[in-house]
């Protein structure tokens, strides 16, 4: 299924009912609920939507406004839509595809509001596909891309559901209106867990096209003269554009590596909530905010420097990059929009700090903030060995969250309130989160290429394109290595030769690495990034199908173009 809504790509409306409320289902639901719906949802026997944004409120979710009462005279909720803002806005498929949404609405029951829940709710008739009553529709209109889904808006006029309807695995509403607590308040956000998790792989796979589609073309382009008189050069060979994409094709890697470990710690974390330890849930919900956050900036950032160096060809549609691009952009916002997913990873990395000060030895992936040494002693680095590239990046890090926290401390210390430090210190709290998030990223690639068993020259390669990640990051950033002198200038002039050294490297294998990503022409969807390198016919070929080349004078011509023509030549 996965593969087939990719070929389709875009998006389509049956697209967040596999990816959100399905998986909603499957966290959210009680075994029973789990009876009655999931096998429903699993056959397609019903069409879901997930609906929490509204008009007025997506990122703060605590604001949300649509209301869930409880009647216990009927046991049944009243789902309703109170104001213009409260309309759910942006849900995929809810426009037109889906009959069922799960529906976030502030739960009140016996007077008292216990914030936002989900629910259950039919919105369309399974007989004749119009709405429910009470319940009013709607597509929002064209977006920037994905317009094969019917991004949609929904009204709630005091429409009744089930008391059952809720989805109740964590929260409970007893038929008297007795509300049982969860066992973390955070567990009604599950799902968008989940759902950060798995924008870290659409990342990947998005970066893993762009870089395939830039590649590729960049092998078969020819462009100017690097020597007078000799032939003109595949553009690959220009150092500049292996500058351009090789940061990219080592990151998609990096993302990749990512993705796996984000799924193996999702699925063990949430292992263990099932059996009551709730201990892994913040870390789980930093690291996913997080990761979420950098991998699809870097990779919106990263498809666009595919684009460009693609020339005038990667700017047309042909060339699949635009389409990329927009998806991209759309993971920047959706499911958390990335400054505020990135500034909840920074709220985790203070927290732990502070811990880390008052003598609490930090596990998983935060352990380095209490190991790193507070003032390093400079000295000539071997910038070519990945342990310490990726000491650096956990050296880099650890300073930058301490720094960001001393300094909210201090306004705090001035008599501001923690809220206003906060934000007063916000910049800093996010450029401390990347780094870390950065860090984890080097490190993680860093240990799986170290895994690779199969074939020693595959290891030999993907080494070489974690160190030329590593470098990269390095002089890019080289400001933040200096600043407390643990890298030298020689250091970053050392790792900036390192870096060149790598492009050479990996330019012979840089089409074998971009063909194991195993993209097939389908999914590239790409005139420039086909498998078998006939751009220039097939770019020929797609032109002549543009919709102007119907005719061979266009109708707008006799309509606009002539008259207006005629006339000025009658003024002559
Ligand atoms: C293809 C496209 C598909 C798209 C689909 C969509 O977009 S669907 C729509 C997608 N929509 C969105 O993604 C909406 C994005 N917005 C949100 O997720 C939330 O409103 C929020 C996280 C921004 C703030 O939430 P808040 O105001 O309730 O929280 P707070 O900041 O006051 O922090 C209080 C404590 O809670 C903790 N904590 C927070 N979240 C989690 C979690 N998930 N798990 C565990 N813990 C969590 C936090 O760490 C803190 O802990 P501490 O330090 O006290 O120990
Ligand atoms: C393509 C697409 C598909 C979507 N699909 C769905 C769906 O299926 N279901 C669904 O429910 N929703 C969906 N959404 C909605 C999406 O989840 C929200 O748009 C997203 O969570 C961002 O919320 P917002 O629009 O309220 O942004 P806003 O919060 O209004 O963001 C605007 C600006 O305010 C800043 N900001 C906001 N709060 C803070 C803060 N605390 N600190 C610092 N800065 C802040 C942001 O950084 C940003 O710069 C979709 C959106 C898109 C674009």
């Amino acid at each position: 299924m996965a593969a087939a809504l990719q070929t389709l790509g875009g998006g389509i409306g049956i697209t967040l009912h596999w990816i959100a409320f399905t998986p909603t289902i499957e966290q959210q639901a009680t075994e029973e609920q789990k009876k009655k719906w999931l096998k429903l949802a699993q056959d397609v026997a019903i069409v879901g939507a997930y609906a929490q944004t509204e008009m007025g409120h997506g990122t703060f979710v605590r604001g949300l406004e649509t209301t869930a009462t409880y009647d216990p005279s009927t046991q049944e909720f009243v789902i309703n839509s109170p104001t213009l803002t409260s309309t759910k806005w942006w849900p995929g498929g809810l426009g037109k595809t889906a009959n069922h949404a799960t529906v976030m609405a502030q739960l009140y029951t016996r007077g008292k509001c216990y914030g936002p829940h989900n629910f259950m709710v039919q919105i369309r008739s399974l007989e004749n596909h119009q709405p429910c009553p009470g319940v009013t529709l709607g597509d929002i209109g064209p977006k920037m891309e994905s317009n094969g889904n019917d991004n949609g808006f929904a009204r709630f006029d005091h429409v009744r559901i089930p008391r059952e309807n809720m989805l109740m695995k964590f929260a409970r509403v007893e038929a008297d209106g007795t509300y049982v607590q969860p066992p973390s308040s955070k567990l009604a956000y599950s799902n968008m867990v989940y759902l950060r998790g798995t924008f870290v792989m659409s990342a990947a796979q998005a970066l893993a096209s762009a870089t395939t589609i830039a590649v590729r073309y960049s092998c078969v382009r020819r462009q100017s003269e690097m020597k007078p008189g000799e032939p003109e050069p595949q553009i690959l060979e220009y150092q500049t554009q292996q500058y351009k994409l090789f940061p990219q094709l080592a990151a998609a890697y990096a993302f990749w590596f990512a993705s796996w470990f984000m799924t193996q710690q999702h699925g063990s974390i949430t292992g263990s909530m099932e059996k009551g330890d709730m201990s892994g849930l913040a870390e789980l919900h930093a690291l996913s905010a997080g990761l979420k956050s950098y991998t699809t900036a870097v990779t919106a950032r990263g498809i666009d420097v595919c684009r460009m160096a693609c020339g005038g060809h990667g700017y047309s549609h042909a060339s699949g990059l635009p389409a990329l691009f927009g998806g991209a952009a759309a993971l920047c916002t959706a499911e958390g929009e990335n400054t505020v997913m990135m500034l909840q990873t920074a709220r985790y990395l203070v927290k732990c700090f502070a811990q880390s000060q008052a003598g609490k030895r930090l596990t998983g992936t935060v352990a380095y903030l209490s190991a790193v040494q507070p003032s390093p002693v400079a000295g000539n680095r071997n910038m070519s060995d990945l342990g310490t590239l990726v000491a650096a990046f956990q050296h880099r890090a650890a300073r930058m969250v301490r720094h960001a926290a001393m300094q909210m401390q201090g306004e705090m210390q001035k008599g501001k309130a923690r809220e206003d430090a906060w934000n007063s210190c916000s910049v800093l709290l996010i450029k401390a989160a990347e780094a870390h998030v950065h860090s984890f990223v080097v490190r993680n690639f860093a240990e799986t290429v170290q895994t690779v068993e199969v074939d020693e020259s595959v290891r030999a390669v993907l080494t070489s394109l974690c160190q030329l990640y590593s470098l990269y990051g390095i002089t890019e950033h080289a400001g933040d290595f200096l600043k407390d002198g643990y890298l030298t200038g020689r250091d970053i002039d050392a790792a900036s030769s390192h870096l060149s050294a790598m492009l050479a490297r990996v330019r012979p294998d840089a089409v074998a690495l971009v063909d194991a990503f195993d993209l097939h022409d389908k999914i590239l969807r790409s005139v420039l990034g086909r498998y078998d390198g006939r751009v220039y016919e097939h770019l020929y070929e797609w032109a002549k199908k543009s919709p102007l080349n119907k005719s061979e004078v266009h109708e707008s011509y006799y309509k606009y173009l002539q008259p207006f023509l005629k006339s000025n030549r009658a003024k002559l």
